[in-house]
């Protein structure tokens, strides 16, 4: 019998060594849709890894990663890239955004990339920065406030409406409070929008906000308690 995966993410024995030594080690993690999952951990135990993993960065040795259902380590070149593009969405520290654009063009562009036109495009950006709080009139991106950025950053993964999606330290270039109302944006997401989150972070306060807290560590990823 066939049964459909309703995991956004289902992560399964994953392995992969870097510098000659064993940096996830047996890693399972499953996240429905709707949910939050935030991982933590002391600076280079692979949290970064793990989720280079999930974007198919970086090519395990053993394991299986299903997003959306697909195992996304049997994918390669052309498939592998419009997987992500379709089912993943991601947010960087610093945002990763083009600065000289305005944040309408930076969030419009991702969605022309995944295939939508230029019409429909441009609406959904101006739609989605509205509703994310995003001042829409005239600044390129790089004269924004940190928070301001990183809600740009927000608005460009969740444009093409991903499955999964993932953000590494999403708040750890901001003052106090950006990093509170961020940290209450990305976490209202799953709810709102259905997808999946999970969030690398050092700050406890943002990672309290998760549904599920997991700490990795020497290779191992496990529920952490406070
Ligand atoms: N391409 C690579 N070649 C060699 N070693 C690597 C490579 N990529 C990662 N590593 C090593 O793997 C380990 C995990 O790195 P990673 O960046 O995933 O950790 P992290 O938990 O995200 O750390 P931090 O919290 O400091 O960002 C580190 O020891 C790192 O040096």
């Amino acid at each position: 019998m066939i049964t459909e995966d309703r995991a956004a993410l289902r992560i399964e024995g994953l392995r992969h060594s870097a510098g000659g030594r064993l940096v996830l080690d047996g890693i399972d993690l499953t996240v429905e849709p709707g949910n939050s999952v935030a991982v933590t951990g002391p600076s280079g135990s692979g949290k970064t890894t793990l989720l280079m993993s999930v974007l198919g960065l970086v090519k395990p040795d053993e394991g299986a990663i299903r997003v959306a259902g697909q195992d996304i380590t049997r994918m390669r070149g052309r498939a592998l890239a419009a997987h992500r593009r379709t089912h993943l969405g991601v947010v960087f520290q610093f945002g990763e955004l083009l600065p000289e654009l305005s944040p309408v063009e930076n969030v419009a562009l991702a969605a022309m990339l995944a295939g939508r036109d230029h019409r429909r495009a441009f609406a959904a950006a101006e739609d989605l920065l509205g509703e994310l709080g995003v001042p829409l009139e005239g600044t390129s991106t790089g004269l924004l406030s940190g928070g301001e950025r990183q809600r740009t950053a927000v608005a460009r993964a969740l444009i093409t409406e991903p499955a999964v999606l993932l953000a590494d330290e999403p708040t750890g270039s901001l003052d106090r409070t950006s990093r509170e109302s961020v940290a209450d944006l990305l976490f209202s997401l799953p709810a709102r929008r259905g997808c999946a989150l999970v969030v690398v972070t050092h700050d406890p306060a943002v990672a309290d906000r998760a549904d599920r807290l997991m700490r990795l560590d020497m290779g191992q990823l496990a529920e952490a308690h406070a």
